[in-house]
């Protein structure tokens, strides 16, 4: 049993999984809600997976963080929309030399963190895992679920394998979630942004599924050509990525079964769209060096529209 407390900023879709697969295998975990605090204090957590259905009939749920003990891991696992909140969120709970682990999709949350806390370590990780928060403190995990770690330093300069990876791989691992460790984050993020950026971005501009997208000339092309940006957006800090992964990237998602991303649920379900992390970030970062991508660009403004004409939607519903 690990001796590591772990601390989940954001008991959603991934929060929830991991946090509830990590508790099972016995570490000590504490999950912090918003509105799904009563239920789950309650009721606990129900994970129905493909791997097998279980249920936390008791976890330790907060809704306060002054209210968290100190934790040797603080998994960040909220919406990158939220992230303006960490600054109020994380500093209490973790402990001195501790970790924050950021499990979010996107480009830049580390530096963010870092900025916030900057003498914690942190540990950036790409979650290749398809879940839903289906109910108050129920997750409904798909597929996949395995965990790319990598060790951030300023300006992602690489850190190497560390130990700290390692003891965080082995509680995972332990807990049945596959890890792979990286010595490059940066490579690494780039690499999940070859999937985030035409995937999530053109489900919504398109009304798509993963499968419709693939299944059509026009739409795969839009998508190959976004991946080949994402590529040059890379290679614009200095990281390059092989032709064939973005090959693997288009097989992968053939045989994906069909699936509507997290950005389009966000968007049917008029929430804010994790637009800056995932396409606005790394639009930028590859700008401040001169370098344009036109197709991400137009992507971004599109999804820029959309989401601003959804929130004054939900705005009009709210009130
Ligand atoms: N889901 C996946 O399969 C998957 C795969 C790869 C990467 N990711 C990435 O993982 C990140 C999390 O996504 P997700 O799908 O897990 O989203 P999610 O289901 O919406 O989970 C986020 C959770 O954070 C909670 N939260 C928001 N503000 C809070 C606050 N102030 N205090 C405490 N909790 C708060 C939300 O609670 P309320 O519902 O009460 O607001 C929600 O349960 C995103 O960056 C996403 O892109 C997800
Ligand atoms: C790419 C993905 C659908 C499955 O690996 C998931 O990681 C995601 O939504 O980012």
């Amino acid at each position: 049993m690990s001796e590591r407390k772990y601390a989940i900023v954001g008991t959603g879709a991934l929060g929830g999984y991991y946090g509830a697969k990590l508790q099972k295998a016995g570490s000590d975990v504490h999950f912090l809600l918003k509105r799904d605090y009563g239920k789950v204090s309650q009721d606990g957590l129900l994970v129905e997976s493909k791997d097998g259905n279980f249920t936390l009939p008791q976890v330790n749920a907060y809704s306060d963080v002054a209210k968290m003990p100190k934790c040797d891991v603080v998994i960040v696992a909220l919406k990158t929309t939220q992230n303006h909140l960490l600054p109020k969120l994380l500093p209490s709970i973790v402990k001195n030399d501790g970790i924050v682990l950021a499990l979010q999709n996107g480009l830049g949350v580390e530096e963010e963190i870092a900025e916030i806390l900057p003498k914690v370590h942190i540990i950036g990780g790409l979650c290749f895992l398809c879940s839903n928060k289906v109910g108050a403190g129920h997750i409904h995990h798909l597929d996949y679920g395995q965990i790319i770690l990598g060790e951030y330093a300023h300006g992602y300069s690489s850190m190497g394998i560390t130990d700290r990876m390692q003891q965080i791989a082995h509680d995972f691992q332990a807990a049945g979630i596959s890890i792979e460790l990286v010595e490059d984050l940066l490579l690494g993020r780039w690499k999940k942004l070859v999937w985030n950026i035409p995937y999530n971005g053109l489900s919504v501009v398109l009304n798509a599924r993963t499968d419709e997208l693939m299944a059509d000339t026009y739409t795969r092309t839009l998508v190959e050509q976004l991946m080949y940006e994402v590529k040059a957006g890379a290679i614009s800090m200095g990281r390059n990525l092989p032709d064939s992964f973005i090959q693997t990237m288009l097989d992968y998602t053939v045989k994906m079964k069909p699936y509507r991303t997290s950005m389009k649920i966000d968007y049917d379900e008029c929430r804010p769209l994790e637009v800056e992390a995932i396409v606005g970030n790394p639009l930028r970062k590859a700008q401040e060096v001169g370098v344009n991508l036109p197709q991400i660009n137009c992507l971004y403004h599109q999804l820029k529209f959309l989401d601003g004409r959804n929130r004054i939607g939900q705005l009009t519903v709210d009130s």
